[in-house]
């Protein structure tokens, strides 16, 4: 699974019934317990080990979709068809979703204010998926992309627990470390597949068609598409503590590529229930459109380590050149943990320096380094447009405004009203109060 957090927590949810109770939605009982996350286990063989018994869970403990309200507290897992109520609301444009999810994370997607609008559409066609030299299949601009596009929207075609769902470990007592991943692939597959047989046939053969860069580590179909291509979501968990973490699956954005310097904004719109992504910078017509699975202020051993579970052997000149990248990487993550103790994007007091040159500087290492998805860029951005009306210099004050509004909007999918941008989020009265003092210094006022 790309990860959007980076949290490797490894719990596990447990639904089960008590022995000899019928597994049903009635007696089903759920337990948080340490164990391993799906997109990390591996065994040699695959199917059941000798001896061990098929599960034999029945579908409609799961087949939950028609109840109108959802229970708050509830963290068993059902199958619910979004968005939902089916037929009221209808897709709203983009397409259903099979979810194998708990009520409580339901309960929260419903609640989303807006919940049901329709999936927005890019402005005319913006990406091609075709070859990409040693990367499988990969998305291209079909024309030149500015920052802040939106590129893609994307209603997921489904959405399953990060941990296995499986059953009872008790059953599986004695059993060496392998036989028990084994038996755990085994059985999430068969859940898994129950929410595959739900799908639209377009979905499903949509789903099939995504890549499976695991299918030797011993899970099957299903489980490798989910590994290989499912995005973690920060606002998709249960409850606030994250108790369980859910794997988004979509079908083009599934194609896209991990980059150390990534060209793109992923972001999850509760309200249209779609992933979307735009261009973080400007993008070159035929250039390939990029993620990040991991953290790209890591230095290059971290990145490589953490991208082999996603079976990436990343080539990109950032990785090949670690001498000089790792280095340029390690100021970038200063300056973040520098900016993150700030409220920087509330802060419009005057900067206590004009001298633009120390945050040009950055600005260029930002842009050459390839780091325009992380804070310290738009960091840069504001504190230019801050820097520039506290010089009096409107024109220059708006090229950073409008960069910031397009960075911004890129990153939180907002739309920035160009008023705003104008007048450089405010930043003008300071403007105009320099320049007013200049032309008394002159003897005159400036007309701005
Ligand atoms: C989410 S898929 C991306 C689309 C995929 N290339 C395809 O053909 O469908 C992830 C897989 O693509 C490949 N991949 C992604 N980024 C890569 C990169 N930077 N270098 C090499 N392979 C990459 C790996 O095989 C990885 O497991």
């Amino acid at each position: 699974m790309i990860s959007s957090e980076g949290s490797n927590a490894e719990l596990r949810l447990r639904i089960y019934a008590e022995p000899g109770e019928e597994f049903n939605s009635k007696n089903l009982k759920v337990k948080t317990e340490v164990v391993m996350k799906n997109p990390h286990v591996k065994v040699e063989k695959m199917g059941l080990p000798v001896g061990v018994k098929p599960w034999e869970p029945t579908l409609d403990a799961l087949r939950n979709d028609s109840r109108p309200f959802t229970d708050t507290k509830d963290l068993t897992l059902h199958l619910y068809t979004l968005p939902f109520p089916k037929g009221e609301q209808g897709d709203g444009g983009g397409g259903l979703t099979e979810c194998l999810i708990s009520d409580v994370l339901k309960h929260k997607i419903l609640s989303v204010p807006g919940y049901g609008a329709r999936v927005p559409k890019p402005a005319g066609t913006t990406y091609r998926v075709s070859e990409a030299a040693g990367k499988g299949l990969g998305v291209f601009a079909t024309r030149d992309i500015q920052m802040g596009e939106l590129i893609m929207a994307e209603r997921p075609l489904m959405i399953t627990p990060v941990v296995m769902p499986s059953r009872c470990t008790s059953e599986l007592q004695g059993l060496s470390h392998n036989d028990f991943v084994q038996v755990k692939l085994h059985d999430a597959e068969k859940i898994f597949e129950w929410v595959v047989d739900r799908m639209t046939p377009e979905n499903r053969e949509a789903l099939m068609a995504l890549t499976n860069s695991h299918s030797l580590e011993g899970g099957g179909p299903i489980i490798g598409r989910v590994k290989t291509n499912g995005f973690g979501e920060s606002e998709i968990v249960d409850g606030p503590g994250a108790e369980c973490q859910y794997s988004v699956l979509c079908d083009a954005l599934s194609r896209l590529n991990h980059s150390c310097s990534p060209n793109t904004f992923r972001k999850w719109c509760g309200a249209s229930f779609s992933m979307q992504m735009r261009a973080a910078r400007d993008i070159k017509k035929d250039e390939e459109i990029t993620t990040h699975y991991v953290d790209i202020l890591h230095p290059a051993k971290g990145r490589k380590g953490q991208l082999a579970v996603y079976a990436v052997k990343c080539t990109c000149v950032v990785c090949a050149n670690p001498e000089i990248s790792d280095p340029i990487r390690a100021k970038c993550l200063q300056h973040l943990q520098q900016i993150e103790r700030q409220d920087w994007q509330r802060d419009f007091d005057v900067p206590t320096s004009t001298n633009p040159k120390p945050l040009l500087g950055n600005l260029d290492m930002y842009v050459k380094s390839g780091v325009e998805t992380t804070d310290v860029y738009g960091y840069c951005l504001f504190m230019l447009m801050k820097m520039y009306a506290a010089r009096g210099d409107i024109p220059t004050m708006r090229v950073y405004s409008e960069k910031y509004a397009r960075w911004q909007s890129a990153r939180t999918g907002l739309v920035i009203p160009q008023e705003l941008i104008d007048k450089g989020f405010g930043m003008i009265s300071v403007a105009e109060m320099v320049l007013r003092m200049k032309g008394k210094m002159k003897g005159k006022a400036k007309k701005i």
